[in-house]
């Protein structure tokens, strides 16, 4: 459990954090010294699948305190460190994030994720097509186009209208959204820097911008179901968390706690999801031969281009694409920062061998554990072929993308749901090319370091969430309609 300095000190592990870079660091770390090392004097960091899943099944290790100094009203499902506030939170929501809730509303999100991605893309070819010597292509911009889909496909679902970033390419919510996160963060991981967050007030008129739009929707909904009495009320997420009970109790959510829960779906649910879909088109842009091959494989399987495809039938038929999107979520998890997690009382043993103190911090390290030699052969190189075939399943196990356990990400259906009918909608309707004199992409192949020989990803940062680090000049992409 080294390095020695760590014993002494927390900065490295700090610096690292404020740097977005904490996911590097401990990969780094556990490649060197091993599946649990030390990070701070009270803190170690583990990268074993099957040991983080023991840790992460009940709730006897805790959420640590961090993810209540990121607090803004009231404690959220996701902030909470009570076991027993965050069972409750969970019993009165799961029927909201329910796959069969979600299936119910599944055309609210193909209308306003993918199909509304398709408009806007197929405009503009055309206005290409009208403006410059007829060429029916156009450069886009995949992250901007995905991060537009997660927003809207919440703002529909959870806020009762879309918020037309699509549509309109507007970042006014984006941007709030990152400020806001960037106060949590601060607040949260670096709780000695209180002083700091009093002098930005730029921030908190972002904090109050995004809780204002979620107290909207919720006034809005209430006055629109007290108008239309006896009418079936709209079957989306925000009604669900209005009507939210505890099955055992009959306890709603109200106040403070209704406004977070409705805002962590923007928290939680937005640039989580559209990352994911960034960086599997990266890693299919990066290899076009499997591009191509997944490419086929939609087309084939789903020749009528006329109804979107939806979501249980591209997971039924497209094994090669989940084996994508699994092993892109692999490289590039989503949730790649900080989750701490706090020893219990009598202290605990990791691995077997490594007794630690109650109290001690144990980070859930996803993106060491994705690369975890001792798990995963090769683990820099972008190879879905180890989700495909017999071991498919059991090798989808060692995928902690979502977390595991208790606290598992509450959202995944509806993130699943998004993935499948983007990407397969996507990829059936375009043709992708790296533009000529684009950064990254096939040509591209690292000289040094772990992926040398290998297309060069785009670089990353990891804020929690994970995301490309300039996404302006590295997510650009040049597309023709397939029909
Ligand atoms: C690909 C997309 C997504 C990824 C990779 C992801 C990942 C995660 C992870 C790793 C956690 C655990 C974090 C921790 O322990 O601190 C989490 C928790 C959570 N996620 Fe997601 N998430 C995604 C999408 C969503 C969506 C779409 C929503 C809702 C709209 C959502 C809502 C939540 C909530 C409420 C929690 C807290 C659960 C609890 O603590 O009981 N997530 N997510």
């Amino acid at each position: 459990m080294r390095p020695l300095l760590n014993k002494f000190t927390n900065a490295p592990v700090y610096y690292h954090i404020i740097c977005g870079k904490y996911h590097e660091y401990t990969t780094r770390l556990h490649a060197k010294y091993g599946q649990v090392v030390r990070i701070g004097p009270n803190q170690v960091s583990l990268a074993n699948p099957s040991e983080l899943r023991r840790i992460l099944a009940t709730h006897e290790f805790r959420k640590g305190k961090n993810y209540e100094q990121g607090l803004m009203m009231a404690p959220s499902t996701f902030s909470c460190m009570d076991p027993n506030l965050n069972k409750l939170r969970r019993r009165q929501l799961g029927p909201a994030y329910s796959l069969s809730a979600l299936k119910a509303i599944e055309d609210m999100v193909i209308e306003n994720g993918a199909l509304s991605l398709i408009r806007a893309w197929d405009k503009r070819i055309e206005q290409e097509r009208m403006g410059g010597g007829g060429s029916a292509q156009a450069l886009v911009n995949y992250f901007y186009g995905f991060h537009g889909v997660a927003i809207d496909v919440i703002g529909v679902l959870g806020f009762g209208k879309s918020f037309n970033m699509v549509r309109d390419g507007h970042t006014t919510i984006v941007d709030a959204i990152r400020k806001h996160l960037v106060l949590v963060i601060v607040s949260a991981r670096l709780p000695m820097m209180g002083w700091w967050r009093w002098s930005c007030p730029g921030l908190h008129a972002a904090r109050n911008y995004v809780i204002s739009i979620a107290n909207d929707a919720i006034a809005q909904r209430r006055h629109k179901r007290s108008e239309e009495k006896g009418k079936p009320a709209r079957a989306d997420i925000l009604q669900k968390i209005l009507d939210a009970h505890d099955p055992e109790t009959g306890e709603a959510i109200h106040g403070p706690s209704l406004t977070v829960e409705v805002l962590l779906m923007l928290m939680a649910g937005t640039d989580t999801t559209s990352n994911t879909l960034s960086f599997t088109l990266m890693h299919l842009l990066n290899h076009p031969s499997m591009l191509r091959r997944v490419q086929q494989d939609v087309r084939d399987a789903f020749p009528d281009t006329t109804t979107p495809i939806r979501y249980e039938e591209a997971k039924g038929r497209l094994p090669y694409l989940t084996a994508v999107i699994l092993e892109s979520m692999r490289l590039h998890p989503a949730v790649n920062g900080y989750l701490p997690r706090v020893a219990p009382e009598g202290g605990a043993m990791l691995m077997g061998k490594y007794g630690i103190p109650a109290g001690t911090i144990v980070t859930v390290s996803i993106g060491a554990c994705h690369r975890n030699p001792a798990v995963w052969d090769c683990p820099p190189v972008f190879n879905p072929e180890r989700f495909m075939g017999p071991q498919a399943s059991t090798r989808a196990k060692d995928v902690l993308v979502f977390s595991a356990g208790v606290r598992v990400c509450l959202g995944r259906n509806l993130a699943w749901i998004e993935l499948y009918t983007t990407l397969a909608n996507v990829l059936r309707r375009y043709n992708f090319e790296t533009p000529a004199g684009a950064p990254y992409g096939p040509h591209r192949r690292a000289d040094s370091g772990e992926n040398a020989g290998q297309p060069e990803p785009i670089p990353g940062t990891s804020f929690v969430t994970y995301g490309p680090t300039s996404p302006l000049a590295n997510c650009q992409v040049r597309i023709t309609r397939a029909h």
